[in-house]
């Protein structure tokens, strides 16, 4: 068997040759660092062969240090002074997904620790635990022999689910969540509008995901579709109502609005947020025809079925049909943690009515178990990509976006900020039936390019259907 550094160099030559290939074949500009250089990898065989290429390089790389010099070089710091990246420093200025290492010292049955013994131990309960662990495992730290162990970090508040306990907390030293601080100052309201305008222009976060990747037109023919639908019997003449929750100034809206005729779209969001939001919406005609509008309206507040009766239509009886026929929260629940995302999808049940949907666009964790096609127990839910049913092993991702995804950019860092967290499909599963049970996802899908997933929830609210 040849050595894991030969495997590895033939990895990257033979996927870089792809690469080479692929574009060449397409016309298509290599990667470069000029003015022009692409901005994304496409097509599909590209960004796979580029991820197999990243991971490969990534892991020559940490192979050829000596161990020690490993954990000093991805002893990446969350600085105090920094505000979303306040958790302090531990001792011997190690972050806190090595916190743990201390406790294997304790020689463990089989050389294993569950993720609930080290909770235990170092008193950081098991889920914050396992998300450490998970972190410095993108990292070679530790490994996870089987699904189900791991970690630690929160010295103040351990296991607080609270936005106002957070590493952001104390580098401010301050109660108000960040939202609250959005919430009370339109300037501060306007530069956090235009900053998720900047994070959608990022090609794997763009509101074309959402709008290409879900099926919209097959709303048209369900049968529980919404009440002004009830005597069209073409469905080109019917509408589709979307309620876009947390939906910002409307740009995923307007996404949705322009490239499907047949959709109205409702934007709710914090009253400072959705101030003359309107004159931002291109095209304008979108706005003036209605098929855009804004309703300032807090989260946690239950969802008024007569007020949205009245701006989407009713039929009179109103009561028992559906007026919504989509809940949309796209990013919205990885900023909450489990107890608050279990409230805010609660308040969304008094405009619920059987067969509308809840569409959760939020990132899809890797779970170890996942690719594992023995251990499928509680994931019976559909996993469509590009278009195709797979497994839920279809939902890994290649080890530098983990990486990225369980620190910087999402889980950690939605942990310093907000208490709150990323989710694997079997977390999703687990909340929607905290939440109710008349909550049933039915499939997640992953759009081709994004980083978002969409988790389709239908509600049910009798039990033979589920
Ligand atoms: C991360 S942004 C996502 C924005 C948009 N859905 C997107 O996909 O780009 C989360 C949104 O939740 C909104 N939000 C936070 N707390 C809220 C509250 N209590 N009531 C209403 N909206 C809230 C924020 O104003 C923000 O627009």
């Amino acid at each position: 068997m040849s050595a894991r550094i030969m495997e590895l160099a033939q990895t990257i030559s033979a996927s870089v040759a792809e690469i080479d290939k692929t574009l060449s074949a397409l016309g298509l500009q290599s990667p470069s660092f000029d003015e022009d250089a692409p901005t994304e990898y496409r097509p599909r065989e590209v960004s796979d062969a580029r991820d197999v290429v990243l991971d490969a390089t990534a892991e020559l790389h940490d192979l050829l240090l000596e161990p020690l010099f490993l954990v000093k070089t991805k002893g990446a710091r969350w600085d105090a002074n920094k505000p979303g990246h306040a958790i302090p420093e531990q001792q011997f200025g190690l972050p806190p997904s090595y916190r743990p290492l201390q406790h294997t010292r304790h020689d463990p049955p089989n050389g294993q620790l569950s993720f609930g013994d080290i909770g235990r131990r170092t008193k950081l309960g098991e889920q914050m635990t396992c998300r450490l662990l998970r972190h410095a495992m993108t990292m070679r730290i530790f490994r996870e022999p089987t699904p189900g162990m791991m970690l630690d970090a929160l010295q103040k508040w351990p296991l607080s689910q609270e936005p106002n306990q957070t590493g952001y907390s104390l580098s401010k030293n301050t109660s108000p969540t960040i939202y609250d601080i959005i919430g009370s100052s339109p300037s501060q309201s306007a530069l956090f509008a235009s900053s998720m305008v900047v994070w959608a222009r990022q090609p794997y976060n763009a509101p074309s995901h959402p709008a290409d990747g879900y099926d919209w037109p097959a709303l048209l023919s369900s049968p529980d579709h919404n009440v002004t639908n009830k005597n069209k019997t073409n469905n080109k003449d019917r509408r589709i109502n979307v309620l876009d929750i947390g939906g910002a100034r409307g740009h995923v809206a307007a996404a949705l609005a322009s490239q499907h005729p047949f959709l109205d779209v409702v934007v709710q969001d914090m009253a400072a947020i959705v101030a003359g939001a309107e004159q931002e919406i291109t095209p304008p005609e979108l706005v003036e025809q209605k098929r855009v509008r804004f309703m300032a309206h807090d989260l946690f507040s239950a969802q008024q079925p007569r007020l949205l009766s009245d701006l989407f239509g009713h039929d009179g009886d109103g009561h028992e049909a559906i007026v919504v026929d989509v809940f949309l929260l796209r990013w919205v629940l990885h900023n909450w943690a489990d107890k608050h995302c279990v409230a805010i999808l609660r308040s969304q049940i008094p405009a619920l009515r059987r067969g509308a949907r809840v569409l959760v666009m939020d990132a899809c964790m890797s779970d170890p178990a996942d690719g594992n096609d023995d251990d499928r127990a509680g994931v019976e839910v559909e996993v469509e990509v590009l278009g195709k049913d797979f497994g839920a092993g279809a939902l890994a991702l290649p080890l530098w976006k983990e990486r990225e995804m369980r620190y910087r950019s999402e889980d950690l860092n939605m942990a310093a900020i907000f208490n709150a967290r990323e989710r694997t499909l079997r977390e999703w599963k687990a909340l929607f039936t905290e939440a109710d049970p008349r909550l049933v996802p039915k499939r997640v899908i992953k759009p081709e390019g994004s980083a978002l997933a969409i988790l389709e929830v239908l509600w049910l609210p009798s039990v033979d259907e589920r």
